[in-house]
């Protein structure tokens, strides 16, 4: 599988160089240059299938030959060692929980997958690889945890100060070894836009090889695609069509699942949730896409004011509005909306809600599900990682689980870093 860059000035690169580099050095977001669908039969049967064989079969396109298949699979089942289950809410309503893995966020998958890879890449050389990430929350945690003490990898991570959760902040600062947190003063859109000037600066590049494990890395990207795969196995029986409703911040999440889509998986439509961070809404709507600074809110995790992955939905839909338009709808909700579905969640169906899958449960109530058709909203991380909003606004305490207990007494260790300056200094020594 060769990929492209979505800016076209940069040459093809396979699997492996797309995973080492991150983003192309015209600044693009890697692409695949072809997306094959899957046999029908596959979808037919999925019900046989296990885990790790849903994965393996619908990964295994953009792998290529360059990660053998038993590597490949070893390394699905490592990745893949925890559940992603549809809980039904209502009659036609259910959400995919994504925050059984060790940070309790669905990013997990992809960055134990990138973690592992980039690990397979490099076992037979010296070569060091410097990862950056941009976070608004769980992308840093998971991150972290993924790649810590993988060989020859060293991760710094950027994330807005003042503004993630007080578990988020744990996650990212306290493991040490090969795993650094800067604070930056600004928002998240400050850290992704310091990471790619990074990736476009040769006094930085000309010394160490920069990779970043944001969802703009194909390999921390791809693997999302399974959540979709996943769900679909346990809703098939229901015989119903199934919407979709993703939270969205970034929009590598629903990207992927549009990817999947792609590969033939049944889905009749995609809803982005939004906070009021709504640059796509209001694209949705003008056609005119304008991106604006990121504000605050209760769904950190989605501050994002210039998703990168857009660029990858609109060439999905092969930059044709119109045929985005049917499959695709994006809905923005603000804080007061989002306590408010949390607490008729919560009222109405004893199901404890974090803020962004209460922003998605709102995003399938706005489309409106007809008849013969199943929502589900991604619960994208565990609500004990927004614990005092969760605790406030349900009235209720929660229990925290051992994954989260582990980093509560942890000394937060974070490096203050004002402006890009402060980035080229720390990296360059
Ligand atoms: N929602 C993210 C922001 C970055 O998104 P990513 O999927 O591109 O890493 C976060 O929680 O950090």
């Amino acid at each position: 599988m060769q990929y492209y860059s979505l800016h076209n000035n940069a040459p093809k690169v396979s699997f492996s160089e797309a995973v080492i580099k991150g983003l192309a050095p015209d600044k693009g977001l890697y692409f695949p240059e072809k997306i094959t669908p899957l046999p029908k039969s596959f979808f037919d049967t999925i019900e046989n299938l296990d885990t790790i064989e849903i994965a393996f079969q619908t990964i295994k396109q953009f792998v290529g030959d360059e990660i053998p298949e038993t590597e490949l699979r070893d390394i699905l089942t490592d990745v893949l060692s925890f559940d992603f289950p549809v809980v039904d809410i209502k009659e036609n309503i259910g959400t995919l929980e994504l925050f059984h893995g060790p940070t309790m966020a669905f990013k997990d998958v992809g960055a134990r997958f990138m973690a592992r890879c980039l690990g397979y890449f490099n076992r037979n050389n010296d070569n060091k690889v410097t990862v950056l990430v941009a976070t608004s929350g769980d992308t840093g945690g998971a991150v972290a945890q993924g790649f810590l003490g993988v060989k020859g990898v060293d991760v710094v991570i950027l994330y807005p100060s003042g503004k993630v959760s007080d578990i988020q902040e744990r996650q990212l600062t306290t493991l040490g070894q090969n795993i650094t947190a800067l604070e930056v003063d600004g928002v998240f859109d400050d850290c992704q836009d310091m990471v790619k000037k990074a990736f476009l600066d040769e006094t930085i590049t000309d010394h160490m090889q920069l990779t970043s494990a944001n969802s703009i890395n194909i390999a921390r990207w791809l693997p999302q695609l399974f959540y979709f795969v996943f769900a679909y196995k346990q809703l098939k029986s229901k015989g119903k069509d199934i919407v979709f409703s993703v939270p969205s911040g970034n929009f590598g999440n629903i990207c992927a699942g549009i990817v999947a889509h792609k590969l033939g998986l049944p889905v009749k439509h995609f809803v982005a949730a939004t906070n009021v961070n709504d640059t796509v809404v209001r694209y949705m709507k003008t056609s005119d896409y304008d991106p604006k600074p990121s504000k605050a809110t209760i769904s950190n995790a989605m501050d994002v004011g210039n998703p990168s992955n857009f660029i990858r939905i609109q060439q999905l839909f092969d930059n044709n509005f119109e045929s985005l338009k049917n499959s695709f709808s994006a809905y923005s909700f603000d804080d007061n909306a989002t306590r408010k579905a949390m607490k008729e969640v919560y009222s109405q169906n004893k199901y404890i809600a974090d803020p962004h899958g209460a922003v998605g449960y709102l995003g399938l109530k706005a489309y409106g599900l007809e008849e013969n058709e199943y929502g589900v909203f991604l619960e994208t991380a565990h609500p004990v990682k927004f614990l005092d909003i969760v605790e406030e606004t349900l009235e209720t305490k929660l229990q925290i689980p051992k994954q989260i207990e582990k980093v509560l007494n942890k000394e937060k260790i974070s490096v203050k870093t004002n402006d890009y300056k402060k980035l080229k200094e720390f990296l360059l020594h």
